[in-house]
């Protein structure tokens, strides 16, 4: 729950806003860091999850890489000031110009997702006169048991070369004399819950190290990419993800030889639960099969229920203690022009009235970001504390 302080800072601003909870990213971001340390483990963390500056900036004080995918994200990560030499640039489709400018920055590696991206690579490194790091993202075909439009890794996903094209991938390495090979680099999903799939992971990644090692390629990094999910359902009970069974995981699963670095890219685990979208209630509209409190935030500002029917906790904040009823229930929807413009359906809720302001948890990766300018909407703002 928000402090009282907090709550009535929320007063005084106009919804719909983003608030962050700095103190509680702090100590996640903390967290995180000590269970990669302990393994000797780095991470990258996936801009794309939040790029809002204040959020960024403590992930680059921390110490970690930068995770990007796109241009844009490559440049942003250096002006926040991420060393070069700790930005991956990832992405089924960088364009030519992306791709020059980050070869101009000299950044860590491109994770190159198909062979004629390889050739690209190679030839607009030459033009420039540089030499590219690389790291071959495989699609290593793992079931992340999470849901299905988040899922990476399996054969009818877009995203990696797949595994019957590795011995082409290879030719391809053998002869450009502009590419350097890094690594090999896997992304299975997004939101995983079930570690189970994270074990999958790492059996797949040792027949694959072995593979390139056997062909006489030398690996200095395994990128295992990102995916731990977060409890929705539990934004106060476990605020924090817990970082060091993940990463226990893959110690005990990866083979890896001394000098190899093992990389993560960490986006939601990291940032989720230190959001929330807050927002008031505009209207609140009685019927007889339905209640429905309509909110001034709608999938413009928090797109995952529309996009994913993704669940979010959500609480009135102006009534704390407030006895809910079974018999009681609103669908929580936005005002936007659109039926899937709804954030839950048949909410247990405190009878609740126009002006009340709504908290909708775990909103911090994913959120902000993926806001649109959809029915010409304001540009969403966001509210800090505990810096
Ligand atoms: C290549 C890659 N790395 C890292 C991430 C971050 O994932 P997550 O936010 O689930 O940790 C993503 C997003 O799914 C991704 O596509
Ligand atoms: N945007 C998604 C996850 C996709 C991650 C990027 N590959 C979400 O809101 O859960």
């Amino acid at each position: 729950m928000f402090s009282s302080n907090t709550l009535s800072r929320f007063q005084s601003v106009e919804t719909p806003f983003y608030y962050y909870d700095l103190q509680l990213l702090q100590q996640t971001l903390t967290a995180c860091k000590a269970a990669a340390d302990k393994y000797d483990f780095h991470v990258h963390y996936a801009m794309k999850a939040n790029f809002n500056e204040k959020v960024i900036q403590k992930v680059q004080q921390t110490g970690f890489g930068a995770d990007c995918v796109s241009g844009n994200e490559v440049k942003k990560a250096i002006e926040i000031g991420f060393s070069p030499d700790k930005v991956v640039f990832a992405g089924v489709g960088k364009s030519d110009r992306e791709i020059v400018e980050a070869l101009e920055q000299n950044i860590f590696c491109f994770n190159v997702e198909s062979i004629q991206e390889l050739e690209v690579i190679n030839d607009l490194a030459a033009k420039c006169g540089k030499k590219a790091r690389v790291a071959i993202r495989i699609n290593p075909n793992v079931d992340a048991y999470t849901h299905a439009n988040i899922t990476t890794g399996l054969e009818e996903n877009k995203f990696g070369v797949n595994q019957w094209d590795l011995p082409a991938c290879a030719e391809v390495l053998k002869k450009s004399a502009n590419l350097d090979l890094t690594g090999i680099h896997f992304h299975i999903g997004s939101q995983i819950t079930n570690l189970n799939a994270f074990k999958s992971l790492c059996v797949k990644v040792n027949e694959i190290k072995a593979w390139f090692e056997e062909r006489g390629f030398v690996l200095h990094v395994l990128n295992v990419g990102g995916g731990l999910g977060v409890d929705y359902h539990t934004t106060e009970e476990t605020p924090i993800a817990d970082f060091e069974a993940y990463f226990q995981i893959f110690d005990e699963f990866l083979e890896r030889k001394s000098g190899q670095e093992i990389h993560f890219e960490l986006g939601r685990a990291l940032v989720a639960h230190s959001g929330s979208l807050i927002s008031r209630v505009l209207y609140v509209k009685n019927g007889i099969k339905k209640h429905f409190l309509v909110l001034d935030a709608g999938m413009t500002e928090l797109m995952r229920p529309a996009l994913y029917q993704a669940y979010h906790k959500i609480e009135n904040i102006s009534r704390p203690g407030a006895q809910t009823s079974e018999d009681l229930k609103y669908d929580i929807v936005g005002p936007i022009c659109e039926s899937t413009d709804c954030f839950g359906k048949e909410v247990e809720m405190p009878e609740s009235f126009r002006g009340d302001l709504i908290a909708i948890r775990t909103a911090g990766a994913y959120g902000e970001v993926m806001a649109s300018k959809y029915n010409l909407r304001e540009q969403i703002v966001s509210v800090y504390s505990g810096s």
